[in-house]
């Protein structure tokens, strides 16, 4: 038999989709999985478990085929091996072009040759045709060894030695044990070999790390000690091989990051897959040739630029994402070097008004849940109900004032969700002529009325199909066009006008609206039965004003408006006006704000009172007095509580005190504040009840306030 066409083991598996023969049985139910997976043993036999005990048959198929292999390479069991001296040039020339190999697999076999001396065995580093490069190993064996030529520039090939441990695994690409009289030669009957293949960071073999002992000394949990090393090996090769790649530490339990088992895999930065371990490999239930086609987001659903932001800035906490596949991962990312669009990310507080540390050119903006997830609380609790539905098709419904973020949060969603390949379609309600909105959402035939296009139009709900439709401003739909949308979310079919046929659509819907959709049921304007078929789940986006995250979103909006430009900051003062606001505009107001002053800004990249428009300041200015007013009724209504004879803040103005009266009752304000919160013991409800303010105003004045009585 020709040897090219010995069967290999792999050759058997129908689902063995890999380069790397053998390895990819079945996708894993969940990336834990690997927990075991990576280290379990494929053991070809032995005396005390029989061949086939460990599970799929597969012990069994190693053997019969490995001698079929042997016999076609020319082999005889009862032939002497070739016991010559090792040719040294040709070790010294394997050895200098397994470099790499050898450097990072030394200090591995040290510490491997620790766990097993003194067991009458040796730790032995192949090249990957076979050839040994270096052994470490226990002196009474060695002897022994030495004999069967298990000394550097040795050949372990099958085909020069017939069925063995290194030969074979680096034949089937799978760490085995061969045992006793497995070997082909009965000159090496004696031995008991567990090996693994080690793999280079691109996927390719490039030696093998073989323990072999005297049979007699067999343990069952070398050849999981083999294979543990061997990761290890192949890990440590990753580090530096690719320089500019952000790296993503994986794995199903938070608690094995950083461990052997954690998944690794490479990206480009602008997210191409360039490398995978096996774990990652296991966890993502694609061989490294199928993972090449992919990229960050085809594999975690979301772009590789939002990861940077996560993970920019030290250590990152670990991020819960979940892969193509369906499995929950927790994942830590590392850049190998800045990309030159990473945007650092800032963090609240005083910190927002620090610029970019370098230029930051900014990939165009994504959206994901994840982008989305900021820090606030409220947005935090609605991200994480709507991962919870995700890919469940229940219809969901955003309230929230205009301007924050409905259509983007509708858009991440939809692009977290599994039909992120199928078309994202948005109707605005609002903005289409009455007249126009049925043909726009429904479709039509040609000729079905004046004006109509030439070859009729799908309409938008067709569009959707096998994506997400998304329904704006849903509480401005004509009430005569709302019964025929129920008919088609209640029937999953749409009919164009002037058309009498039925069309069947698939698709998820949001709706969003920033109307109070009750308050229109009450006074008519809604229909209650659309309102319970689009409401599977209602959110609420905060309104910027009330957003914990606004630094950071502040920040993150600057540094993607200087677009490669030099990063520009912000003035302290801008930034406490900028609290102090109540944005009615909210994210949209804030984007137009910043767009126009990042633009104004000088050489000093400084934005100041004077890049804010006017109306813009003199809104604040009223503001400002208005919250005066508030905080004096504030302390009018606690000393009036008190049973003060006047109102605190008409005694303070009616007296002759000489500093500015405005920051005086912004004092007393702040006393009255303190005392409230004491009083209350820290609740901020409350104080805001009792003073007749809002909370927002109370934790804007937080870092005014005593430390200890907000925390
Ligand atoms: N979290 C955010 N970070 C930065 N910008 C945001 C964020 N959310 C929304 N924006 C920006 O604010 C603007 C308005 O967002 P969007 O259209 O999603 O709001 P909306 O609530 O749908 O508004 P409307 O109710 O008026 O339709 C857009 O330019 C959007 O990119």
């Amino acid at each position: 038999m020709d040897h090219n066409k010995a069967p290999l083991l792999s050759d058997l598996h129908t689902n063995a989709a890999s380069s790397r023969a053998g390895r990819w049985r079945t996708s894993p139910q969940s990336a834990g999985d690997y927990l075991y997976a990576g280290v379990q043993s494929k053991e070809v036999g032995h005396s005390v478990t029989p061949p086939g005990a460990n599970g799929e048959g597969r012990a069994d198929a190693y053997i019969p085929l490995a001698h079929e292999r042997s016999r076609a390479h020319g082999l005889g069991s009862g032939d002497i091996p070739d016991f010559a001296s090792p040719n040294t040039s040709l070790l010294r020339s394997e050895l200098e072009a397994n470099h790499f190999l050898f450097q990072h697999a030394a200090p591995v076999m040290e510490t491997l040759y620790g766990q097993i001396a003194n067991t009458h065995s040796m730790v032995l580093l192949t090249s990957a045709s076979g050839m040994i490069l270096h052994s470490l190993g226990d002196n009474d064996f060695l002897e022994k060894a030495q004999r069967v030529a298990l000394t550097p520039g040795m050949d372990w090939s099958e085909r020069g030695k017939g069925t063995n441990a290194v030969g074979t695994a680096l034949t089937e690409g799978e760490a085995l044990t061969v045992h006793g009289d497995q070997h082909y030669l009965e000159a090496n009957h004696f031995l008991t070999c567990s090996c693994a293949p080690i793999y280079d960071p691109h996927g390719q073999v490039i030696g093998a790390l073989d323990v072999s002992g005297d049979r007699r000394g067999y343990h069952q949990h070398t050849l999981a000690l083999v294979r543990m090393s061997a990761q290890m090996i192949e890990n440590h090769m990753f580090a530096g091989v690719f320089p500019r790649a952000i790296r993503l530490h994986f794995h199903a339990r938070p608690e094995f990051l950083g461990t052997l088992v954690e998944g690794i895999a490479a990206f480009t930065p602008d997210g191409r897959f360039l490398s995978a371990n096996r774990s990652a490999q296991f966890q993502l239930g694609l061989p490294f040739n199928a993972l090449k086609a992919h990229t960050f987001s085809s594999l975690f659903g979301l772009p590789i630029s939002s990861l940077v932001e996560e993970s920019w800035g030290g250590l990152p906490t670990p991020q819960q994402f979940c892969m193509h596949n369906g499995v929950s991962v927790w994942c830590r990312a590392q850049l190998e070097r800045e990309p030159t669009w990473a945007a650092p990310r800032s963090s609240a507080g005083t910190a927002a008004t620090r610029p970019s540390a370098s230029p930051a050119v900014r990939k165009p903006r994504f959206s994901s849940l994840q982008y989305l997830d900021t820090g606030d609380a409220q947005v935090s609790a609605v991200i994480r109900k709507l991962r919870l539905l995700s890919g469940r098709d229940i219809p969901i419904m955003i309230l929230g004032e205009t301007g924050t973020g409905k259509d983007l949060l509708a858009q991440a969603v939809h692009s977290d969700s599994e039909r992120r390949g199928g078309p994202f379609v948005s109707v605005n309600c609002a903005s289409i002529p009455d007249t126009l909105i049925e043909a726009e959402l429904f479709g039509y035939e040609e000729g079905a009325f004046t004006g109509a296009r030439k070859k009729g139009s799908p309409g938008k709900i067709l569009q959707a199909s096998g994506g997400t439709l998304f329904l704006d401003e849903i509480g401005d739909m004509p009430k005569h066009l709302q019964a025929r949308l129920l008919r088609v979310l209640q029937e999953r079919k749409v009919s164009p006008l002037g058309s009498g046929k039925e069309i069947d659509v698939d698709l998820a819907v949001i709706s969003a609206t920033h109307k109070n959709p009750k308050s229109m049921i009450l006074a008519g304007d809604f229909r209650e039965d659309l309102y319970y078929r689009l409401n599977g789940l209602v959110v609420k986006l905060p309104a910027l004003r009330d957003r914990t995250d606004f630094d950071f979103v502040m920040r993150r909006l600057i540094d993607s408006l200087c677009e490669g430009n030099d990063p520009v900051a912000i003035s302290g003062d801008v930034v406490d006006m900028f609290h102090r606001y109540h944005w009615p505009g909210n994210f949209r107001q804030l984007h137009n704000l910043l767009r126009t002053a990042v633009v104004m800004v000088g050489e000093d990249r400084l934005i100041e009172r004077g890049h804010l428009p006017d109306d813009f300041l003199e809104e604040v200015g009223f503001e400002d007095v208005r919250d005066v007013i508030l905080q004096a009724q504030a302390v009018d209504r606690l000393s009036l509580a008190q049973n003060h004879d006047a109102p605190a803040s008409l005694q303070f103005i009616g007296s002759n005190e000489s500093s500015s009266p405005v920051q005086s009752l912004q004092d007393l304000a702040l006393q009255a504040m303190a005392q409230s919160l004491r009083e209350h013991k820290g609740n901020i409800s409350a104080v805001a009840k009792a003073l007749g303010i809002s909370r927002n105003t109370i934790y804007r004045k937080k870092h005014l306030l005593p430390p200890g009585l907000l925390d």
